[in-house]
């Protein structure tokens, strides 16, 4: 059962991440992420929603270990989490199954391991051919068929989505996202990022909102989409300007 009194997955505390560029006035690092705080709960779907560019991947990329916070405290208790995300982990002039053996084992199983579960994944993914090309050949729709296929199988502690739902074509969304609503059942802890309403409320158990690098509100999906949406109703009325 998900409860709040379990030890959290993942904890963070006003947290923020820098990246070095030269954006900044004068060449001071952009801060992606200010001030970030929530817990992710052992077995909970969470939804992580915002505008473009407000820091959602970079929060994604803190909670799966590749990068460190710049401030703020981030805790992992211990579990193993692993990131399906379009641009990341692929090596492009390796085909599709070589990418499924060096992606199963960023995520911690053995080649063995993998290789047991290849039937598996060659079928949900539904490549035909492509699966023996390099991934370079492959359309956003066929690399996100890859990741799912591959992150489904491996089946980590707690899987991060990357806004992957949106690129594959309506057959698959539909499969994924069945997949996706077995996973919740089975109690596995997820956390996606998602630009589709309907998804979010149709998968997580509660919504966190970031707002210009800012956890800006938590809670039921319904009432934080809610919150956002009002936000993004006032800044397209203040973008307009007033009427004279
Ligand atoms: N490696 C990097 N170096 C410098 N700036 C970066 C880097 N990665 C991201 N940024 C900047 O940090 C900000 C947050 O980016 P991020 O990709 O986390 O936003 P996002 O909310 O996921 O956006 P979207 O919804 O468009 O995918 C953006 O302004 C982006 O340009």
């Amino acid at each position: 059962m998900i409860t709040q009194q379990n030890l959290p997955v993942l904890s963070l505390k006003n947290v923020g991440v820098y990246y070095k560029s030269n954006r900044g006035v004068f060449g001071k690092p952009f801060w992606a992420l200010k001030d970030v705080s929530f817990d992710l709960y052992p077995g909970e779907t969470l939804g992580i929603i915002g505008r473009n560019g407000v820091g959602k991947s970079t929060l994604l990329r803190l909670m799966a270990g590749i990068i460190k916070p710049s401030k703020g405290d981030f805790i992992n208790n211990g579990y193993q989490v692993s990131l399906l995300s379009l641009n990341l982990g692929f090596i492009y002039y390796l085909t599709g199954r070589e990418n499924a053996i060096l992606s199963g084992m960023f995520m911690g199983l053995r080649k063995a391991e993998i290789q047991a579960k290849m039937d598996a994944i060659i079928e949900f993914a539904e490549l035909g051919n492509f699966f023996d090309q390099p991934i370079a050949t492959y359309s956003s729709g066929m690399l996100a068929r890859l990741g799912f296929s591959v992150a489904f199988q491996v089946d980590p502690e707690v899987l991060l989505i990357d806004e992957v739902f949106g690129v594959g074509d309506a057959e698959f969304r539909q499969k994924s996202t069945q997949l996706m609503q077995e996973k919740i059942q089975s109690q596995q802890t997820i956390v996606f990022v998602s630009h589709q309403d309907s998804l979010i409320r149709q998968l997580c158990h509660r919504v966190v909102w970031i707002e210009d690098g800012v956890s800006k509100a938590e809670g039921h999906a319904a009432q934080v989409l809610r919150e956002y949406h009002h936000s993004l109703h006032l800044s397209s009325i203040s973008a307009k300007g007033t009427p004279i």
